[in-house]
């Protein structure tokens, strides 16, 4: 399939990354989300990306002009009536993204591939909650978008080969190096990061460290460019818990148990860098 529009729904640090990157490389894109607050910073966010690539001397003015250009913000799921490929970004929340797929379902044109972002939630269930299984399928991109080469190509029971070779030719068109993975919880990326994290924590909630020093142990011990507890903030609290619920329940395992301390900072609405609180402090 010749892919011309896209529609990246939820405007959050993923969304607006996948729309950035989705301009870029020549595709019409339409960012949606039902906050018109969030929508916003989101384009901000893309704004002032591009202009720092300008100032870096690694896209021209007129690059990043006609980046912009191909961006509309949109707060109506009826725009993806004429999208090729839609690449949903909200919450990591299966109520919502089955909601968000029933509806698209209606709207979108009959050869449309809907794919999920999500980091952790079954393509399979998801798929469910439309007629089009065989098109829908999990395309996972890695935080910052902009920067991280990777994503995970998720196949669901039903998902088609067609669907996955138009998502695979997609990603190579975004220059991203793509793995295929099995629909299992977590997939790979998740089932192998997360545990670490959620360690990471229960060493803080039981007094190994402090957080500062469990951050340099796997920074200078291990070359990990962000220790694992700034890590967990800068992908946010609620989505590291959400995921390792998945996980969790996925399993039956008590070694993905989440750590009380996680569930207590999200309970708080400490959610990390986003929130301006988490294991450390931003801003202010
Ligand atoms: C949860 C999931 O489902 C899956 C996931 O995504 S898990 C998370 C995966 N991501 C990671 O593990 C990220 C680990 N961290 C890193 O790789 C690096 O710390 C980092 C690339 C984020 C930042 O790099 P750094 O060297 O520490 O900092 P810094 O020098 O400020 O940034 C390097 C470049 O990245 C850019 N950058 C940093 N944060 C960015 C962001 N949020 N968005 C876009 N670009 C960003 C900076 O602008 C900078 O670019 P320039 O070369 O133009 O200056
Ligand atoms: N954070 C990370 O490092 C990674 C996250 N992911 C996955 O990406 C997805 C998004 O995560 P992230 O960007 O971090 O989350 P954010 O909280 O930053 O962004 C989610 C955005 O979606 C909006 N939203 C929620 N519900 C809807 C809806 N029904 N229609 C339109 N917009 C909606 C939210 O608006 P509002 O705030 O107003 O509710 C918010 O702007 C999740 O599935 C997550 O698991 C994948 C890889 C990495």
């Amino acid at each position: 399939m010749d892919i011309k529009k896209v529609m990246v729904i939820g405007a959050g640090q993923m969304g607006s990354g996948i729309a950035q990157v989705c301009a870029q490389s020549g595709f019409d894109v339409f960012l949606n989300d039902m906050s018109e607050q969030a929508l916003e910073k989101g384009m901000k966010n893309i704004e002032k990306l591009l202009m720092r690539a300008v100032e870096k001397e690694r896209i021209t003015e007129t690059q990043k002009t006609d980046t912009l250009n191909r961006l509309h913000p949109s707060t109506t799921l009826t725009d993806a009536a004429s999208c090729d490929v839609v690449i949903e970004a909200v919450v990591e929340n299966m109520e919502v993204k089955a909601k968000v797929f029933a509806e698209l379902d209606n709207i979108t044109p009959k050869h449309a591939i809907l794919a999920s972002n999500t980091s952790s939630l079954p393509i399979t269930e998801i798929a469910g909650a439309t007629s089009r299984p065989d098109q829908v399928i999990g395309m996972h991109f890695m935080n910052p978008v902009p920067i991280m080469k990777l994503v995970e190509i998720i196949r669901g029971l039903q998902t088609s080969d067609e669907t996955y070779q138009t998502i695979e030719n997609m990603a190579k068109q975004l220059a991203k190096t793509s793995v295929e993975v099995s629909d299992l919880p977590g997939f790979a990326a998740n089932r192998i990061l997360m545990p670490m994290i959620n360690e990471a924590v229960f060493a803080l909630y039981e007094g190994v460290a402090s957080v500062e020093d469990i951050d340099t142990v796997m920074k200078l011990g291990m070359n990990h460019p962000m220790g694992p507890l700034t890590l967990a903030d800068f992908i946010g609290l609620d989505t590291c818990l959400y995921i390792m619920e998945v996980l969790y329940e996925g399993f039956g395992d008590s070694k993905y148990r989440p750590c009380p301390l996680l569930r207590k900072y999200v309970n708080a609405g400490w959610l990390g860098k986003k929130s301006g609180r988490g294991f450390y402090q931003y801003g202010d």
